[in-house]
């Protein structure tokens, strides 16, 4: 994917990176990134939330930091966690490719660990949008953890991948019986085929 990336993509063009990835994966060898479809998605929730922060929950190759990164204000910073050290390793030269080194910290550790050290550690108050991507039995402790650590306000945005296939039934069951939450679920595709897939985006009330 990163060869795919170096080969086709230009030097600081993010949309050409992302397109270099998702041609890979249509054409060559299937990713679990959330895609094209997904991303139109994804785009339009970082357009209309235009957060200053940003906390994403696995990077795994760093298609959709670089899309999200790429919409963001120029002051804007999003903090991204991945545990693997390799796929941080690509996700950390994708994310150059696209130019985006200084929008973006790619933390390489756990977001049990990591979490509860955000204030400390990176000056962040509160994230203004979340996108959770990871081992999806992560996204409810994590949620808990995030609310804890005092990391959302009034307003913050829970973008979830994944909510049907692979599916994150108890994080969509808290999420959507909780006061503290408006949730919206986007129905779509799982990246890259014609199997049922969304997105659900909630609103933390505070
Ligand atoms: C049945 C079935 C299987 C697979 C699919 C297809 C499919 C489609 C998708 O869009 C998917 O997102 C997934 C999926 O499993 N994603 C998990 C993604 C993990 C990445 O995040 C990293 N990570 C995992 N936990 C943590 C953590 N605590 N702290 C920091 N990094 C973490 C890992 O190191 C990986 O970099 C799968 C569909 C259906
Ligand atoms: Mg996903």
């Amino acid at each position: 994917m990163l060869a795919a990336v170096q080969k086709n993509a230009t030097r600081g063009d993010p949309r050409s990176v992302v397109k270099a990835i998702d041609q890979f994966c249509r054409q060559k060898e299937w990713a679990m990134n959330v895609g094209d479809e997904k991303g139109c998605i994804l785009d339009s929730v970082v357009t209309e939330v235009n957060p200053a922060t940003v906390l994403e929950l696995g990077t795994y190759c760093g298609y959709s930091t670089v899309r999200i990164a790429s919409l963001l204000p120029s002051n804007a910073k999003l903090i991204t966690l991945e545990f693997n050290p390799d796929y941080a390793a690509i996700a950390c030269q994708v994310i150059a490719w696209a130019g985006l080194e200084d929008k973006v910290q790619l933390v390489e550790g756990a977001s049990g660990d990591w979490i509860p050290k955000m204030k400390e550690k990176f000056g962040i108050e509160t994230f203004d949008l979340v996108f959770l991507d990871h081992w999806k039995d992560r996204y409810l402790p994590d949620t808990k953890l995030m609310e804890e650590c005092g990391l959302l306000r009034k307003g913050s945005i829970l973008l979830a991948d994944n909510v049907i296939c692979p599916g994150t039934p108890d994080y969509l069951e808290y999420i959507r019986n909780s006061p503290r939450y408006k949730s919206q679920y986007f129905k779509s595709h799982l990246e890259y085929t014609k199997v049922e897939d969304g997105l659900e985006k909630s609103v933390f009330l505070g």
